[in-house]
């Protein structure tokens, strides 16, 4: 395996054909969903050096133990919150790249934990962002779908043919406004502080000649996202829908669809997603500057949907009967609280990462929760029995 990953690693060259030098590359969130996905792409098939940043290293322990690993020594951990820690501005001088991941991004904390939320999604960052451009560094900046917001047809009449009009709901990078809800609907929190250091990013390419490039994902999905309540999360925590359907799966509760499940996403897989990231890394004449969506418009479907599918999937490679009561409909205000509310339809336009990248989404909807499913109930099928088992202390 290291003889291969080191054959494969030197050969690589770049979309121009250019052969890629190995970077020191400072990953801040590396700990999380996206990176320890990231982390493993990069250890399989590149000589990238990371320097993995996060309070937790769970999701890559894997990467790190034992010391045998074939890429050894090319993946440090180093235990730190971004918050407060001097180490952080030596770490990005160290690197050729800062990959900064690190936010709170589940919805169930945007109207609960408004500040935090500001916090972690502005305010922390800032300093990320002081770092690379005063020092000359590289910055790939994770952002969100969730900055457009709302589709501009949502506004229109139930009855609109225009609603059919991909110009009223397909986001564009360059073209689509940022239509988020009143104040007091919190939910936007997140999506506005993303919003802002995005904002801030791209001033400091325009005034200080800062290299960067934004992402937006949409909706990536696949194993080691969030936790399962009482396993290895809080049992009261709400994690993001994918997690929160496989905890109902495995529990064989129903499926709680949030006002009704009518709101639209589209999934893609993370390993997808991760060969998108990979082509940034690697192609910084065609990605710096850039703002780039990453999802995949062939997989939308209503959030019922995705449960109907979820249940089918979950079936299938569980063996498990599909529970009696598969799905039942709860308020957003029972289920998030005050404050909640939601993107409507979040299709991405792939002009912009095709055009620079070359870069396309593979793998459909069925399939991609066929894998994740798989990994869910194989990692959490035991636990949760034993959870169930418990007597609840009176
Ligand atoms: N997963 C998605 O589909 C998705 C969609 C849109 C945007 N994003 C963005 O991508 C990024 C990564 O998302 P993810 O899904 O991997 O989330 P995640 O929660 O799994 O990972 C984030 C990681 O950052 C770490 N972190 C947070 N605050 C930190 C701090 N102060 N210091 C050090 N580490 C800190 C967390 O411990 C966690 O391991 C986030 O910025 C998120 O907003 C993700
Ligand atoms: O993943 C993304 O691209 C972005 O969107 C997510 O936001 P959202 O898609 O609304 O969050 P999910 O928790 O994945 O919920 C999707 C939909 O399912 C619904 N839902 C969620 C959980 C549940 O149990 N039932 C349910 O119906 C939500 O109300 C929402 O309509 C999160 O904000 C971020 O992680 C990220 O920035």
């Amino acid at each position: 395996m290291a003889s291969s990953a080191a054959a494969g690693a030197s050969a690589r060259v770049d979309l121009d054909g250019n052969p890629i030098k190995p970077l020191t590359i400072c990953m801040i969130g590396a700990g999380g969903f996206i990176g320890s996905h990231l982390c493993e792409k990069l250890m399989n098939e590149t000589q990238h050096k990371i320097l993995a940043l996060d309070v937790y290293n769970d999701k890559i322990k894997h990467l790190l133990e034992p010391d045998n690993l074939p890429w050894n020594g090319r993946i440090t951990f180093h235990r730190l919150n971004i918050k407060h820690d001097s180490r952080l501005e030596g770490l990005i001088k160290m690197s050729d790249l800062t990959i900064n991941l690190a936010a709170i991004c589940t919805p169930a904390d945007y109207n609960t934990r408004p500040l935090d939320t500001i916090y972690s999604n502005f305010i922390d960052a800032l300093p990320v962002v002081k770092y690379c451009s005063e020092n000359n560094k590289r910055l790939i900046h994770f952002s969100t779908c969730e900055v457009y917001g709302k589709t501009i047809g949502s506004f229109l009449p139930k009855d609109s043919p225009l609603r059919q009009d991909p110009a009223y709901y397909v986001l564009k990078e360059d073209e689509s406004p940022c239509i988020f809800g009143s104040i007091e609907k919190q939910r936007w929190s997140y999506a506005c502080a993303k919003q802002l250091i995005e904002r801030l990013i791209y001033a400091e390419g325009a005034e200080n000649g800062l290299e960067f490039t934004i992402v937006r994902p949409f909706n990536w999905i696949g194993p080691r996202m969030d936790f399962i309540p009482g396993v290895d999360g809080p049992s009261e925590g709400v994690p993001r829908v994918l997690a929160c359907f496989s905890n109902n799966l495995l529990r064989g509760e129903p499926l709680k669809l949030v006002d009704g499940g009518q709101s639209q996403r589209t999934f893609v897989y993370i390993k997808d997603a991760i060969e998108a990231v990979t082509l940034m890394i690697e192609n910084p004449a065609r990605a710096n500057g850039h703002i780039f969506n990453v999802g995949n418009p062939n997989n939308e479907v209503t959030v019922r949907q995705l449960a109907e599918m979820m249940i089918k999937v979950y079936s299938k490679v569980s063996g498990a009967q599909p529970p009696e009561t598969p799905t039942i409909d709860v308020s957003s205000k029972e289920f998030y609280g005050e404050g909640y509310d939601d993107s409507d339809k979040r299709i991405p336009d792939m002009t912009i990462i095709n055009r620079q990248l070359g870069w396309n989404p593979k793998t459909s909807l069925w399939d991609l929760l066929e894998s994740t499913l798989t990994y869910q109930h194989r990692t959490y099928a035991e636990a949760i029995k034993k959870v169930i088992a418990k007597p609840v202390a009176s």
